[in-house]
């Protein structure tokens, strides 16, 4: 197959992954292919390290919003791509660059060709953490153009490409970073008894986490607590002074949130007085549920069903997070999953995402911004 502008956008982007506001190779990139579209309908304003992009209509009534998320991740990638990250330890593995590329050819498609109304392109910073959409949402560049309607999309490893995935109300879960950590007094491995040992205390404490989601969350409501990483101590023979766990909480309801930080207070509380340690907790930038808005979302489940080269599948909600739950909070609107059948899932060194669904979804949404 032929390699669409777009899949070549792509691949650039991936080798370039960055951390949250510190995009500045991809905003820089963006920003060359932007300033050499044809014509004038439009204006670009950077914000921080991301960018608006607004396309005036010919009559606008409104300002559809459009939203993508630019960062990549802390992870090593382990593809044999010929495109693969440039960059140690970074990766875009959970599609941003799918993101990126896809809102690109949207605009420009709408650069050469205005409809009525003026649209508005979200490039946003940090969405991985520690979350661009909140700050953006208060900036006065984003103010003076806030949209009437704004949706995006994220993809789905698990779905095939052509399939787009959504439903009315949450989608994704209410979410915290959890950082917790533990100081307590080391010493030499063969002494434990004129210590207090910090890497103790953090395995008990990991072990005792687990029981908030089986004992202390309604079961007909959800919760995750994951620990995705522990560290601390020096050396093997010396026992540990401090310890961090570093995690993240979701949830499907705003009240399950708060019950369950009230019981990890609770537990870290109690480790600190049985192992008379001191520990701290941070919990780091929240996200609020992404939650579909009724009147758009159906709108956009109508549309897609007169096409018959969508698979269009209502989805269930999922514990994924995402900061555009903010935008939705503030501006009706939704988002959905796109399918790119990855045999590895988001967040996965391996993450191989099917560029079909690149084009596939540039002229889907194309063809929905021209029916509203
Ligand atoms: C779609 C997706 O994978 N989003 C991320 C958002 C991360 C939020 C924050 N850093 C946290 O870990 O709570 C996700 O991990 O769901």
């Amino acid at each position: 197959m032929e390699q669409s502008q777009f899949v070549h956008i792509r691949r650039e982007l991936h080798k370039i992954p960055e951390l949250g506001f510190k995009e500045f190779k991809t905003q820089e990139y963006l920003l060359n292919y932007l300033q050499q579209l044809p014509g004038n309908r439009y204006e670009i304003r950077k914000w921080r390290t991301g960018l608006l992009v607004k396309i005036f209509g010919t009559n606008p009534s409104k300002t559809i919003g459009y939203r993508t998320d630019i960062d990549g991740l802390p992870i090593e990638e382990q593809t044999n791509l010929p495109f693969k990250s440039a960059h140690e330890g970074r990766m875009h593995a959970c599609g941003h660059d799918f993101h990126m590329s896809i809102a690109i050819g949207v605009l420009t498609y709408f650069v050469n060709h205005p409809i009525k109304d003026d649209l508005l392109f979200i490039f946003q910073p940090a969405e991985e953490g520690p979350g661009g959409a909140e700050p953006l949402l208060q900036s006065k560049e984003f103010k003076e153009w806030k949209p009437d309607l704004i949706f995006a999309l994220h993809i789905a490893p698990e779905y095939p490409v052509g399939t787009i995935a959504v439903k009315e109300g949450l989608l994704f879960a209410n979410t915290s970073e959890l950082f917790i950590d533990l100081k307590g007094k080391g010493g030499h491995a063969a002494y434990p008894h004129q210590t207090n040992d910090m890497v103790v205390a953090a395995s008990y404490l990991v072990t005792q986490l687990q029981s908030i989601v089986s004992r202390n969350v309604d079961p007909l409501d959800s919760a995750v607590i994951t620990v995705g990483k522990i560290t601390g101590g020096t050396v093997q023979n010396i026992i540990a002074e401090n310890s961090r766990l570093e995690g993240t909480i979701r949830t499907l309801s705003v009240e399950a949130m708060k019950k369950v930080k009230k019981r990890i207070e609770a537990l870290v509380k109690g480790v600190e007085n049985g192992f008379e340690c001191e520990a701290k907790i941070d919990y780091g930038s929240m996200y609020h549920q992404v939650y579909n808005h009724e009147r758009p979302t159906k709108h956009f489940i109508e549309f897609l069903k007169q096409k018959n080269d969508v698979n269009l599948f209502i989805c269930k909600e999922a514990m994924t997070g995402e900061d555009f739950g903010y935008m939705l909070k503030e501006i009706p609107g939704f988002m959905f999953w796109l399918g790119v059948d990855s045999p590895y899932g988001l967040h996965h060194a391996k993450l191989n995402p099917k560029e079909g669904a690149i084009d596939f979804s540039i002229n889907t949404i194309v063809e929905y911004i021209q029916s509203l």
